[in-house]
């Protein structure tokens, strides 16, 4: 008999089967809706640039946008496995220690502080340079330098600095602000995915099943308690239960996680009334509370090749495969967003809250007008939005979409702070040091520049930076959907553990937070004692 079942093999459920199953005695089944992580391009760090295009993922979009003027956005969510982090840009980064203690003081959410889950982003780790108080080298995780930067990547170092913000050679140590290389989640010039780091090397445990093409359509509830899944192999097939006999655990995602927990007949009582569903347990808070970070860009013509662009041409393309397959060096070694940094848009900020990513390409998730020159884009995000969306269901089909709601610049706060990034991010481009690199702006153009003219502009062409989290929020009171031990509230044997159960998006990128989330997430399932908080050199007694 199956101990534990996984429902969905994203970051946060890989890591669950490692560790769970690291016991012998304990039987786990991982299932996963998509296939299996074959496809080269996973692997090859610049095969991101394909990723957002559709390989490996659900196909969905959003709803309408009504505080972006009714604009409909694509939002690419992982179905295969390794979830996000098999399609992901690799961008390593954690956020500030800040968020955590906000997790911590502001949400009440003891032992989820920064010194508390320090350590569990160090047992994740293994990193290829680092190796001190912030950071691990004996995880399973692969995380690395850039193996293939181009001089313009320096010459927007040095424009940063031109314009008062520093170089840091590391935003996950003791300081998150100024701009510098991303580390990123890759090892031997290779994609490091949660399922290449955390199941690939134990394929062999007897006591752990992994199954791809499984889709979960419910979880079978009993008297209050989890008992089982109710799954589909095949479309049109007939559904079947697998029981597992301590607990089941939902990592299907943010907006997978509630989607399930919906279906299941576990959420707002009216809504799942309003398709069709019976409620099982009323939960008001399943899909709230989603938040995301949004990208908006500017995109500059080169005087000449100074970034990736001009690869896209065939002869380029075999010229740069072969170097990779060959040195492990060059193009394809680059997952393209590889320099970036976080700065301030309030200078008020006790942190930063703009995050920039350098693409060394013209929209290279995109697909902007055809340039002369290559081209480069900076995108910039606002880190900490105050609005919130929803998850909900169409109708009580599994298939169905769900009707996804980031619900974008509901407040008119996060569009303010938006365009004050989107103008540094332009300043920067601007600045002497780029020069011989910089021909002109083509996006969003040198005559744009009123406020409602950078709007108009942003709901054009602005995109999601996929960090969607909090929806299964973890937390105390009436819409908290679990608790700080990942319990769903009031069922029995069933959590949630992934990106949905943040209470506020951390200020980076999530994958990093997501595998924290696994790892401190299987130590409290398997009734462990927490690792130690850390305690950093400099404050030890001597
Ligand atoms: C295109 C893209 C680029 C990104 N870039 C970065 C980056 O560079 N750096 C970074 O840190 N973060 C990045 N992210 C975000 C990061 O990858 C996510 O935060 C992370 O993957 C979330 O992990 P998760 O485990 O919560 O869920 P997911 O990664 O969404 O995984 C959930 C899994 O569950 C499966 N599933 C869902 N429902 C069911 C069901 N009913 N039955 C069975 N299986 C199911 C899904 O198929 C999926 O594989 C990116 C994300 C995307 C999509």
């Amino acid at each position: 008999m199956t101990d534990f079942i996984i429902v969905g093999a994203g970051p946060a459920g890989c890591v669950l089967a490692n560790r769970l199953s690291e016991d012998p005695a304990n039987k786990v089944l991982l299932l996963e809706a998509g296939g299996k992580d074959w496809h080269p391009l996973i692997h090859m760090p610049a095969g991101f640039a394909k990723m957002t295009k559709g390989i490996a993922s659900w196909g969905w979009s959003t709803v309408p946008q009504k505080h972006m003027n009714d604009r409909v956005f694509w939002y690419t969510q992982a179905k295969v496995l390794g979830g996000g982090s098999s399609i992901n840009a690799q961008i390593y980064t954690r956020g500030n220690a800040r968020d955590y203690d906000a997790w911590e003081h502001e949400e009440g959410l003891a032992g989820w502080g920064y010194r508390d889950v320090l350590p569990y982003f160090k047992r994740a780790e293994d990193n290829q340079r680092f190796s001190n108080d912030y950071h691990g080298d004996a995880g399973p995780l692969g995380v690395s330098n850039p193996i293939a930067p181009l001089p313009i990547c320096e010459a927007y170092f040095r424009a940063a600095q031109q314009l008062g913000i520093p170089f840091n050679p590391d935003f996950n140590g003791a300081s998150q602000e100024g701009v510098g290389y991303y580390q990123l989640t890759q090892k031997d010039a290779r994609r490091s995915s949660a399922s290449v780091a955390y199941l690939k090397p134990i394929r062999d445990r007897k006591n752990l099943t992994v199954k791809t093409g499984i889709m979960v359509t419910r979880v079978v509830v009993e008297n209050g308690r989890a008992v089982g899944v109710e799954i589909v192999d095949k479309p049109g097939s007939r559904p079947q239960i697998l029981h597992a006999e301590r607990e089941i655990i939902v990592s299907s995602g943010t907006i997978g996680s509630p989607k399930l927990l919906m279906q299941s007949g576990i959420g707002p009582a009216d809504h799942l009334k309003s398709v069709g569903i019976a409620p099982v347990h009323d939960l008001p808070g399943v899909g709230s509370n989603m938040q995301d970070h949004l990208d908006l860009f500017v995109i500059c013509e080169c005087t000449g090749d100074h970034t990736y662009d001009n690869y896209a041409k065939l002869h380029r393309t075999a010229w740069a495969g072969l170097q990779y397959l060959l040195l492990k060096k060059g193009p394809a070694a680059s997952s393209l967003f590889e320099t970036g940094g976080f700065w301030y848009a309030d200078p008020t900020a006790a942190s930063p809250d703009i995050q920039f990513h350098l693409g060394l390409g013209s929209g290279i998730e995109a697909g902007v007008e055809k340039l002369n020159n290559p081209g480069v884009t900076l995108n910039s995000a606002y880190l900490r939005p105050r609005s919130r969306g929803t998850v909900r269901l169409a109708s009580a089909d599994p298939a169905a979409m769900p009707l996804i709601d980031p619900n974008y610049w509901a407040d008119p706060h996060d569009k303010a702070m938006a365009i004050k990034g989107l103008r540094l991010a332009r300043e920067i481009m601007r600045q002497q040091a780029l020069k011989p690199y910089v021909l002109r702006e083509v996006l969003p153009g040198e005559r744009l520049d009123t406020d409602d003219e950078l709007f108009d502009y942003a709901c054009r062409s602005a995109k999601t930076d996929h960090h969607p989290v909090g929806t299964c929020r973890m937390g105390h009171g009436e819409d908290a959907v679990v608790t700080p031990e990942l319990k769903v509230r009031g069922i029995d044997a069933l959590r949630v553990c992934d990106a949905s159960v943040m209470p506020r998006v951390p200020s980076s990128n999530t994958n990093a937070p997501t595998i924290m989330v696994g790892e401190k997430g299987a130590d409290i399932i398997l009734g462990r004692e927490p690792l130690p908080p850390a305690v950093f050199s400099g404050n030890r007694a001597a």
